[in-house]
């Protein structure tokens, strides 16, 4: 069932409010982490200002160490919903779109430690590197996507969102319980196991089953 609204959404770079990232969502990376397996989701925002598209260089911020790959299924929102549930939720998504959660992980890692906020470690400029819109009725299942990123030719992640642990509707329905989702709002939904840093003068390429693919050169601010 295709988002009615969904014509005008292939511009939800420009035209989104909010980026809001799960984390912790497969479980190879909850074991590989030797954390406790989420029982909701594990909801995170990036500002917009973080978007990144093809033709342009991640730009890696001085003050971080150690920033990590994290190739995801994002979700784009159609329509305006607020408590929606899980049976109706797909009917507020208009497309779909490869992204990178970029992540600066030393910043991580001691803010979660500190019990600080992480936001500027995922919400830094360029930290979300994004393809073109793809449309709701390209999508045959979202739930059987394969994801895959090499870094300088090598393969160093390769994931399928049919392993997603909170699938599309379960993330949908979660966060409008807590917060409205507006048409153009990204929804990132978490990166399968083989995350790790990477470094100025790196080429980073991911793709997404046979809907996207995308390549990014990396530099030092
Ligand atoms: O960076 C993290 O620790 C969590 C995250 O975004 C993911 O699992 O996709
Ligand atoms: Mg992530």
């Amino acid at each position: 069932m295709s988002c009615q609204n969904n014509q005008n959404l292939t511009n939800f770079i420009n035209d989104g409010k909010k980026i809001v990232g799960v984390a912790l969502n497969y479980m190879d990376v909850v074991k590989a982490r030797n954390v406790a397996v989420p029982t909701a989701p594990l909801v995170f925002l990036k500002p917009t200002t973080s978007y990144l598209q093809e033709g342009h260089p991640i730009v890696l911020p001085k003050v971080f160490t150690k920033v990590a790959y994290e190739v995801e299924l994002g979700v784009v929102i159609g329509k305006q919903c607020k408590n929606v549930s899980e049976a109706e939720a797909m009917k507020y998504v208009a497309g779909y779109c490869l992204a990178l959660d970029l992540t600066a992980q030393c910043n991580l890692v001691t803010a979660r430690a500190a019990g600080s906020p992480w936001t500027l470690g995922k919400g830094f400029d360029t930290s979300t590197p994004v393809s073109k819109f793809i449309p709701f009725d390209n999508v045959k299942d979202a739930h059987n996507l394969s994801l895959w990123l090499k870094v300088n030719g090598e393969v160093k992640q390769k994931g399928c969102t049919a392993d997603l642990i909170f699938k599309v509707p379960a993330i949908i329905s979660y966060v409008s319980q807590y917060m409205t989702l507006e048409p153009n709002d990204l929804i990132l939904t978490g990166t399968p196991n083989g995350s790790d840093a990477f470094k100025a003068g790196d080429v980073i390429e991911c793709g997404m089953a046979d809907l996207a693919t995308m390549k990014f050169q990396v530099c030092a601010e």
